[in-house]
């Protein structure tokens, strides 16, 4: 795919244009849109192949594949007005708007690829779950770190309702941390320590041989204080309330 757009540039069309031209031998161009006037003419002089086009419309006209990257809430505002031929790709990644909505909002028959990109896909680290599954959409995901196509949007939805557990996992580091703090440790060592130890942690993710189960057996010693703390706080009840917010915010997001 040589001719990419994306409309909304922001956290996540930064990301994708940053894991696209970072060391390209510059054969894509991408066209961004006006808005988040800041960051897209950053990104137009950061890399040869990125130029801002004039309105949401230049974009549309001159791409193959069309990134749809606004808040949800500005989906309207942004594209009804747009023509988008059916010879056209677009990959919609925001968040809880489904491929029918989108459709509507487009009036077009052009093939319409729910993504969920990540911030990772900046250094083209990060796996990116698409429905439906689609050549083009697929082999530019697979450029940005992996691509995951899944059946249907139901098993979409799940996989995007894991992707609201992140910033939870960066509180608990931040509540260990609080807590150490708490206990009279300088602040900065318990940050600096608390970050080193889950850094190791996700680098034993990279082996796949072994299945989570078994990487949390192996960092526990029978009796020892992984296990104490695993089963007297991650308990039955935790892991419940865990399970029931996910199903609360897949029963949204369908
Ligand atoms: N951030 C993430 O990690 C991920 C985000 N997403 C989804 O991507 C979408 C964008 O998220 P994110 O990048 O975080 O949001 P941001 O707020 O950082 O970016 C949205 C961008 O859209 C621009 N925008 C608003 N209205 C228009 C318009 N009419 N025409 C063109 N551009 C417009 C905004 O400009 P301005 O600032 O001027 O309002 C802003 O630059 C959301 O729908 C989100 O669900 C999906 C996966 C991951």
């Amino acid at each position: 795919m040589q001719r990419i757009g994306i409309i909304g540039v922001g956290e996540i069309g930064r990301a994708i244009v940053a894991g696209l031209c970072e060391g390209d031998d510059q054969s894509t161009e991408v066209f961004l849109s006006p808005r988040g006037a800041r960051i897209a003419s950053e990104l137009s002089e950061r890399y040869e192949g990125v130029q801002v086009c004039a309105d949401n419309q230049e974009v549309v006209d001159r791409s193959e594949l069309v990134i749809i990257a606004v808040r949800r809430q500005d989906r309207h505002d942004a594209l009804a007005s747009l023509r988008v031929d059916d010879d056209k790709i677009v990959v919609n990644v925001m968040a809880g708007v489904g491929n029918d909505d989108l459709r509507q909002t487009l009036a077009t028959d052009a093939p319409l690829v729910r993504a969920i990109p990540l911030p990772a896909v900046r250094e083209r680290r990060s796996v990116t779950v698409v429905y439906p599954s689609q050549p083009a959409v697929n082999s530019l995901f697979e450029h940005l770190g992996g691509v995951l196509p899944v059946a249907d949007e139901a098993a979409f939805n799940v996989f995007s309702a894991l992707t609201g557990t992140l910033t939870a996992h960066y509180w608990y580091l931040a509540t260990l941390t609080s807590w150490a703090a708490g206990q009279g440790i300088a602040f900065q060592d318990a940050d600096r320590y608390v970050r080193s130890l889950f850094q190791g942690l996700g680098r034993s993710l990279n082996d796949e041989t072994r299945s989570l189960r078994q990487l949390a057996a192996d960092h526990e010693t029978p009796n020892g204080s992984n296990e104490r703390i695993r089963t007297t706080w991650f308990d039955q009840a935790n892991s419940e309330a865990l399970q029931k917010a996910l199903d609360d915010l897949l029963a949204d997001l369908q």
